[in-house]
């Protein structure tokens, strides 16, 4: 029996940044998140009855072994679902993915990879399991994964986990969402190591969780009126934000490039120009900016972006998409 799902990854307008429980991907804030159309994971898990079962995984193309996080998805499972239990203590699980776009490089494949693998085994093992509980059970692969199990805009809350979309996908038509590389490099600190340096060591941590739950509520506001100047700035602050934490975390984490800092610069020189914002970078925990902008203004950004790769300082502008969510395919025998 077998089953092939596929996923997006998710980039977080407010971003998820420290955990209050690490077992459990808890995180101290909350954060909402936009998914990505035309970039994606594909997961196929098969089972298949074995004497003594075991796990075995493959990922773009090369034996990995199972890591400690997918071995925690399926306990979860286990301890949910009788039937599951049943199942893999008679069946071996082998788990084959792919991602379309560069693994480990700050451009949330571990979302994307976990979601498509929470979804996989729940259609396999536990087809009754709610969307909040494979929201669940994708958090406990890697927390920013519960987001990705949605289309559209998606909110994760820090007090009870309940992971909720916002808007769909469809909400804003206008809405453009450009991928700029700087670096496709798998990099030297992961978001959970990172997160975990930050939390120990950076004194401004829980000002900044602060900071990004009250501005959650603004960044839902601006999505649901669709009122992008009051978007940009805040999805604009919150990255700046998260990387000054980095900074300032010991020995410092720098996720940003020079060309990062161009990427930064070059929007800050065309949003000041229209007097009001056109365009929004982010990054996540890695050099690569996303770019939010509007259908009218989408030429004009790409051209002040192309400068910058004619300049050589960024490698390339992906048409990313608004999208997202995950989608199973029939199941074979
Ligand atoms: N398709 C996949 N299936 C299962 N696990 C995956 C998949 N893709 C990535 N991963 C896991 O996620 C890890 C990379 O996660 P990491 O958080 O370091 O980077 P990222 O997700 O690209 O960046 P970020 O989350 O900071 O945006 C990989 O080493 C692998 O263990
Ligand atoms: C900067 C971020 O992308 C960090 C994501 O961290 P992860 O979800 O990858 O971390 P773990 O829960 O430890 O797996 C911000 C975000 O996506 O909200």
């Amino acid at each position: 029996m077998e089953v092939t799902v596929e996923s997006h990854p998710n980039i977080a307008l407010v971003k998820y940044w420290g955990k209050a429980d690490a077992a459990t991907n808890t995180p101290i804030n909350g954060s909402v998140s936009i998914g990505m159309q035309n970039v994606k994971t594909t997961t196929n898990v098969h089972l298949e009855p074995a004497a003594a079962p075991s796990i075995e995984m493959e990922l773009n193309g090369m034996p990995v072994t199972p890591s400690q996080r997918v071995q925690n998805m399926i306990d979860y499972l286990i301890s949910l679902s009788p039937p599951a239990a049943e199942l893999l203590s008679t069946h071996s699980l082998k788990i084959t993915s792919s991602n379309s776009f560069p693994t480990g490089a700050g451009m949330a494949s571990s979302a994307s990879g976990m979601a498509a693998l929470a979804v996989a085994l729940k259609t396999l093992l536990a087809p009754t399991l709610s969307n909040q509980t494979t929201a669940t059970l994708a958090r406990l692969g890697s927390g920013s994964a519960c987001r990705s199990i949605h289309p559209g805009f998606v909110r994760w809350d820090a007090e009870n986990g309940i992971v909720t979309q916002v808007a769909t996908d469809k909400h804003w038509p206008e809405l453009r969402l450009l991928a700029v590389v700087c670096c496709a490099e798998k990099k030297a600190v992961g978001s959970t190591e990172g997160m975990l340096r930050s939390a120990a060591t950076c004194p401004f941590m829980d000002r900044r969780a602060e900071v990004a739950s009250a501005r959650l509520e603004d960044v839902e506001s601006a999505i649901i009126s669709k009122d992008f100047p009051k978007l940009a700035e805040e999805v604009m602050r919150d990255s700046n934000d998260l990387h000054a934490v980095c900074l300032s975390s010991y020995p410092p984490i720098v996720y940003l490039s020079a060309s990062s800092l161009a990427v930064i610069n070059t929007v800050h020189a065309l949003n000041s120009s229209h007097n009001s914002p056109i365009a929004a970078y982010t990054f996540d925990a890695g050099p690569n900016a996303m770019i939010l902008t509007t259908a009218a203004y989408c030429k004009q950004v790409k051209w002040a972006l192309s400068e910058l790769k004619l300049a050589g300082s960024v490698k390339d502008i992906i048409d990313i998409g608004v999208g997202g969510g995950t989608v199973v395919q029939p199941m074979k025998e």
